[in-house]
């Protein structure tokens, strides 16, 4: 991929100049224009995308598309789908997307077809899940296996919580599924006291299987396990391994069969689609996974092959670029109106944040314009009791993506007409707010007196031109949560590709790790500690003092 500063270009000039020229720009005039919805809104099956309601107009969004142009998404796109090392300072190739290849056709890593490793994963997956799934995989006591532990952190957590939440309703009743990330001990202590060791099996689930949280609550488990059962041979029975790592899963004791392996051009954060999917394919069954690939894999051909103005993922992409480089914001919510993705949000604050929280450009040099936003969100409608009230009327500019199924799972009287009805509701309260004049005549005619009125008057006014994308879909199902998943991926693809950013590497989470491990030994004893900077040790030596005081317990 060449390097081209996006700041540099014609179109990103042209933006500057319109963000002037339009900075006036109101929704409520916009959205007066009959043909908006139908010109500013997207169809792919089932999925229906909403962009009408953003501060962009046909000039704006054509100079979007010039900035893609010229930033040559077209070969970053061609680059990644063609197994090229994008990920340069980790020199490897970013193949996610042939996890999920339904094509038939050959995906090639350095002259290699990786096909064929990867049909041999599924094939594996698929007969173990069906075991468990089935009832059929029977624990040293010769009884079915009822709970799944899932341990692992990041992308090998995250992924397999959201969406085994996302789909709770195609999981099978007789399973239950748990989920170990914290090094905090009460995370897994409070898991064993709901599992039997007779009838559980642990997934552990670490593309390196050095992730310290993951190790600790993985001995800890074997620990339990060994406890209970007094029998070695029984590990084999309960434990297996997701990893890429053959020589440290066989050392923690798990056999080779019991291990699915993954490769290293597979992201953590991008890796549920591979065997780190395993406790998601056991949970709901192997179809429903499967499904979930093929969803994902509509969305990379809808992604890889339209013009960039019929497309999901770029016409996000820019519309986020658009927000955050022209408008000023720093942050996006995601808000699913659906409680089963109450993950979705925390899923893609890893996928985003970790990918596109990056400040030095492809050529090492510190970029002059704004990277990956702030991504955090919480399900319709329990956001609207917490923080929409600065959406609506704070001084930070949020751009939101609302997301909803048309058919609920759990079409119970009026719930959901309710729950659409408050989905529909935000997006025209954020973009056309109330003025003045709507509340002075609404307070009069509740009988407030003027004096009343007018105090209170700026209070109750909501400005408006507020941006939100909206998102439709038929029904949650694996097939729709895979292109939604798919859908956010390559957004994110997109901008770090126009920001000329490395997505796929998350340097930034190493200098916490070494030092902790640097710490760790100096709080095995009562010593005073001198070798850090004075916050640093007045709080070791506090937290020592602390954990050896009489007082209070
Ligand atoms: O699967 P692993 O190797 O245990 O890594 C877990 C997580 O570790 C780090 O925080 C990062 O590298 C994440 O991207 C990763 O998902």
């Amino acid at each position: 991929m060449k390097t081209i500063n996006p700041s540099q270009t014609d179109a990103w000039k042209r933006l500057t100049a319109l963000s002037k020229k339009y900075e006036d720009l109101k929704l409520s005039d916009l959205l007066a224009e009959h043909e908006r919805f139908e010109r500013y809104s997207i169809h792919f099956e089932d999925l229906l995308l909403d962009y009408s309601k953003n501060l962009i107009n046909d000039e704006i969004f054509n100079a979007l598309r010039d900035l893609a142009e010229e930033t040559e998404l077209h070969d970053a796109i061609q680059s990644m789908f063609s197994g090229d090392h994008i990920n340069q300072t980790e020199d490897r190739a970013v193949l996610h997307t042939a996890l999920r290849n339904q094509s038939g056709h050959a995906v090639y890593l350095d002259g290699k077809d990786v096909m064929p490793e990867v049909q041999a994963v599924l094939d594996q997956m698929k007969s173990f899940s069906n075991k468990i799934y089935n009832q059929e995989w029977l624990g040293y006591t010769g009884k079915p296996i009822k709970s799944l532990v899932n341990i692992g952190i990041g992308g090998s957590d995250l992924g397999p919580v959201m969406v085994t939440e996302a789909l709770k309703s195609y999981q099978n009743p007789k399973l239950e599924v748990f989920f170990v990330s914290n090094v905090d001990g009460t995370h897994i202590a409070e898991t064993l006291k709901k599992v039997d060791p007779e009838t559980t099996m642990f997934f552990i689930a670490s593309k390196t299987f050095t992730t310290q949280e993951t190790m600790t609550n993985a001995h800890t488990a074997r620990a339990w396990f060994m406890e209970k059962s007094k029998d070695e041979q029984a590990v084999a029975k309960h434990f297996i391994a997701l990893s890429t790592n053959e020589s440290a899963v066989s050392k923690f004791g798990i056999a080779p069969e019991n291990m699915f392996t993954f490769w290293d051009w597979v992201g953590g954060r991008y890796s549920l689609w591979s065997a780190i999917g395993l406790s998601i394919a056991c949970a709901i069954g192997f179809e429903n996974f499967h499904d979930l690939l093929k969803g994902g894999h509509a969305m990379d051909e809808h992604f890889k092959h339209s013009m960039f103005n019929r497309n999901i993922p770029v016409i996000l992409a820019l519309i986020g670029i658009w927000n955050t480089n022209f408008l000023g914001a720093s942050t996006e919510a995601i808000l699913p109106y659906n409680q089963y993705m109450h993950r979705f949000a925390a899923y893609f604050q890893q996928g985003n944040m970790e990918s596109n929280g990056k400040y030095v450009d492809r050529n090492g040099e510190k970029v002059d314009y704004k990277t990956g936003p702030i991504i955090w969100g919480e399900p319709g409608t329990n956001g609207q009791h917490a923080f929409y009230q600065l959406i609506h009327q704070g001084t930070h500019l949020i751009p939101c993506d609302f997301i909803a199924p048309a058919i609920s799972h759990n079409p119970i009287g009026d719930h959901h007409l309710k729950l659409m009805s408050n989905f529909f509701a935000q997006t025209e309260a954020l973009a056309f707010g109330k003025s003045e004049k709507e509340v002075k005549e609404e307070m009069i005619s509740a009988g407030a007196s003027e004096e009343e009125t007018q105090r209170v008057l700026p209070h109750r006014v909501f400005e408006g031109n507020r941006p939100t994308n909206s998102i439709l879909v038929k029904k949650i199902t694996p097939y729709t949560l895979g292109m939604l998943i798919a859908m956010y991926e390559h957004k994110i693809f997109v901008q770090g590709a126009i920001w000329n950013i490395f997505s796929f590497d998350q340097w930034g989470v190493e200098l916490g790790k070494v030092l902790a491990k640097k710490i760790l030994p100096e709080l095995e004893n009562d010593e005073e500690i001198q070798s850090h900077d004075a916050s640093t040790n007045g709080l070791i030596n506090a937290f020592k003092k602390l954990r050896n005081s009489k007082e209070n317990g």
